[in-house]
């Protein structure tokens, strides 16, 4: 029997128990880390969204949207009710509180509430600074244009699939200081096989949190590269992944050992309710999963 793609998955956090050197980390949690690993999915066998934990992946879809759409600031996740960005501009405003203030002990349930009700409290701490989104869609030049790397890929696909450029990059060296995080998942690149008419697409994970992240972060490969061989007019091939820093959270061991009890159960298939005229006009509703049947659920601890 030909094996399950989700075991490498499993293969993946079983090498990191076992083989992952102990390091102390920017967060102060610990990980246990590997340098260098590499993953494939082929997307004709199933959407690879994981099945031994229940991924919330229509968060990730809505992720990956504001990001096409050129967002930086949590207001349009939290609007969303997505929260996995929320921690970092939430540490911030309350470092950069008064000791004693009321402000100070503001929830983070509070923080989101204020930044939905109040337009320049967003403006001022709900932005992200120049993260993936503002990097992929209106990259600064020097001479004051603004460079729209996605817009590029469509262009490419459309009218030289044979190029070997057809690539975005987050990695803007002279703005990452005013990033909330420097991107993590910095490199996507895609690649037209003649042969087949199937667009494939790779990324380069600088930093890669094994447990929380990772799932996302598959997901959301698959599910760009499935939409732009969408509006390109191809069938979709492969994804293919590679992680540098590749680490388990110290506080994610108990989940991971969970994880790996169970058995993968087999990927849905996306479902495009709809086509919009361009890549930049998808709705989180023109997406389904169809026979997504996940174990439960692992919550664990975000390190920030
Ligand atoms: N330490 C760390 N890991 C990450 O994966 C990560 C960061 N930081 N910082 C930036 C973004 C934010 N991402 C996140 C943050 C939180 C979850 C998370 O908590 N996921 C939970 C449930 C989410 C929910 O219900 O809102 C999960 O079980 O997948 C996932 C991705 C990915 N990135
Ligand atoms: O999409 C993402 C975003 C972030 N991560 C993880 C990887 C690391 O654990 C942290 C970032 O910390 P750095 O010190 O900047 O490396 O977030 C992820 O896995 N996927």
């Amino acid at each position: 029997m030909k094996t399950h793609q989700e075991q490498q998955y499993l293969d993946l956090l079983a090498l990191l128990l076992k083989t992952g050197s102990e390091r102390v980390d920017r967060t102060g949690v610990g990980t246990k880390a590997i340098f260098g690993h590499h993953m494939r999915f082929d997307l004709a066998e199933g959407f690879p969204v994981f099945t031994t934990k229940k991924v919330y992946w229509k968060i990730a879809f809505k992720e990956m949207l504001w990001m096409l759409s050129g967002g930086h600031n949590i207001k349009e996740l939290v609007e969303q009710n997505v929260h996995i960005w929320s921690d970092w501009p939430y540490k911030k405003f309350i470092d950069a509180q008064p000791a004693g203030s009321a402000d100070k002990s503001l929830s983070m349930k509070e923080f989101e509430q204020r930044i939905l009700a109040d337009d320049a409290f967003a403006q001022k701490w709900g932005d992200l600074g120049p993260v993936y989104g503002k990097q992929w869609r209106r990259w600064k030049t020097d001479d004051g244009r603004e460079i729209d790397q996605v817009a590029q890929v469509i262009d490419l696909l459309k009218n030289n699939p044979s190029s070997r450029r057809i690539l975005f990059d987050g990695w803007n060296v002279a703005e990452l200081e005013q990033m909330a995080l420097p991107p993590c998942h910095k490199h996507y690149q895609f690649y037209v096989d003649p042969n087949t008419n199937k667009l494939s697409g790779g990324m380069v994970q600088r930093s890669c949190d094994s447990y929380l992240g990772l799932a996302f972060n598959i997901a959301n490969l698959a599910f760009l590269t499935t939409i732009l061989a969408e509006q390109t007019g191809y069938d979709v091939g492969e994804i293919v992944w590679f992680g540098m820093d590749v680490h388990l959270y110290l506080n994610h061991i108990d989940q991971a050992k969970l994880q790996l009890t169970r058995e993968p159960r087999p990927f849905p298939r996306l479902v495009i309710k709809r086509k919009p005229a361009s890549l930049f006009e998808y709705k989180i509703d023109d997406f389904e999963l169809d026979g997504y049947d996940p174990h439960p659920a692992i919550p664990a601890p975000v390190a920030v």
